[in-house]
């Protein structure tokens, strides 16, 4: 039976929610609401076979933009902010094939992701300059060779392990189509592995992540309580914290606040780390063994559950909460925490990367209460900002 949709509500519903935008375009939930009215509205107008067209090929333009980053001509048009550019100088400027990148950019600029100013001739915009830089092409090169990869044997992996029969997995989809870890893979291949660590330094989703230290209302009150001093004393661990960007972000924060920062990743990642974060001491630790250091006020734990069964998560929590002080220390898990009922796209996203890289999920708060207990911990407020996809969970010591 044909849906019937009232497109005139629709379009005056996307007029009321660009307008809301434009009055403050700071406003995270207005650019939420925009966008969703947007959607809808296009999902209204769009036939299926459109849509169904239109998610088919999706790929193929994550494949453009690696192709144009590897030739170095996506970043050769952000270059110039403030004037066009011809294919002709592009093709010299980078030594590429000149009908090779019109090709190219010709799917790019349907996408707007750069402007056609005149026959091959294009002009970078804001989306060029954001597309370009270092951490987006890392996602785009995750995305094509993790991502991709997998699907490529999605098949075969539920004909082999019939996880959707409820079987237990043995392997999960990432070590179905790799024959290894995501982990492993990192470790046995530097390239794959810097390039992850310049994805997760980067403001991954475009631009909108906000440090930890800026959604979590207690960094303002720190000052105000007798934090503990002296050389032993740590005011913050953050525990596989990557290249260190939150830890960072918080020491320039507070850098008057007594106790030290320490920033834990696996050893790889901290010997590879060329641009450690000022006044954050670097420690090589794998989150599986018992945790060094004891009694930090805050232990963070950034996108590292969401990677991980809730096993896995239940051995890497422990140990640090053996290593909590029970009055004194506070672990702090950001992550997403997923509504129940009409979670975004974005979440979806990410819990279908996490299903497919680790047999791992985002996790709603039920979820969450469940996998904090089983380690001793109690919630003692979820802190969620507007437009900001994770929450922080602040959890101490159950009473
Ligand atoms: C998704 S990244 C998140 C990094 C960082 N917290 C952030 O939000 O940008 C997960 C991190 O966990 C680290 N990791 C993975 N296994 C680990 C282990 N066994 N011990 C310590 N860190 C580990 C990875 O190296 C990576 O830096």
């Amino acid at each position: 039976m044909a849906r019937k949709i009232d497109l005139k509500q629709l379009s005056a519903n996307v007029q009321k929610a660009v307008e809301a935008y434009e009055n403050d375009g700071d406003d995270a939930a207005a650019y939420d609401h925009a966008l969703e009215a947007i959607q809808k509205l296009q999902l209204a107008v769009e036939k299926p076979g459109d849509y169904a067209a239109r998610l088919r090929y999706h790929g193929l333009q994550n494949i453009a933009i690696v192709m144009l980053a590897e030739m170095g001509v996506l970043q050769a048009i952000a270059a110039r902010p403030d004037s066009s550019i011809t294919v002709t100088e592009l093709a010299k400027g980078t030594g590429c094939d000149e009908l090779l990148i019109k090709r190219l950019l010709r799917q790019l600029t349907t996408n707007g992701i750069c402007d056609e100013v005149a026959e091959y001739t294009y002009a970078s915009n804001h989306m060029t300059q954001v597309f370009a830089s270092p951490g987006q092409l890392a996602g785009f090169r995750y995305s094509t060779e993790q991502i991709f990869y997998i699907g490529s044997k999605i098949r075969s992996y539920l004909q082999e392990s019939q996880v959707h029969k409820s079987q237990p997995v043995k392997q999960n989809a990432h070590q179905h189509a790799f024959g290894k870890t995501f982990w492993q893979l990192l470790a046995s291949d530097p390239s794959a592995k810097e390039n992850f660590d310049v994805f997760m330094k980067a403001a991954r989703r475009g631009g909108h992540v906000q440090m930890w230290n800026e959604r979590y209302p207690p960094v303002s009150k720190l000052k105000n309580e007798e934090l503990k001093t002296g050389e032993e004393a740590v005011l913050m661990v953050d525990v596989g914290g990557g290249v260190g960007g939150q830890v960072g972000a918080f020491r320039k924060q507070c850098p008057d606040l007594p106790g030290k920062c320490i920033l834990q990743d696996l050893p790889d990642t901290i010997k590879n780390n060329s641009s450690p974060p000022e006044g954050v001491e670097l420690q090589a630790y794998d989150f599986f063994t018992p945790q060094p250091i004891k009694g930090a006020r805050i232990y963070l734990f950034r996108s590292v559950c969401h990677d991980w069964d809730d096993s896995h998560s239940r051995q890497l929590l422990a140990n640090t909460v053996a290593a909590m002080d029970p009055e004194y220390s506070r672990l702090l898990i950001d992550d997403w925490v997923l509504p129940d009922f009409g979670a975004s796209l974005k979440a979806t996203n990410m819990d279908i990367n996490m299903m497919i890289m680790f047999d791992a999920m985002e996790r709603t708060k039920n979820q969450w209460i469940k996998l904090l207990a089983d380690v001793g911990l109690e919630i003692v407020e979820i802190y969620s900002t507007p437009g900001a996809a994770e929450s922080i969970i602040e959890t101490r010591v159950k009473r």
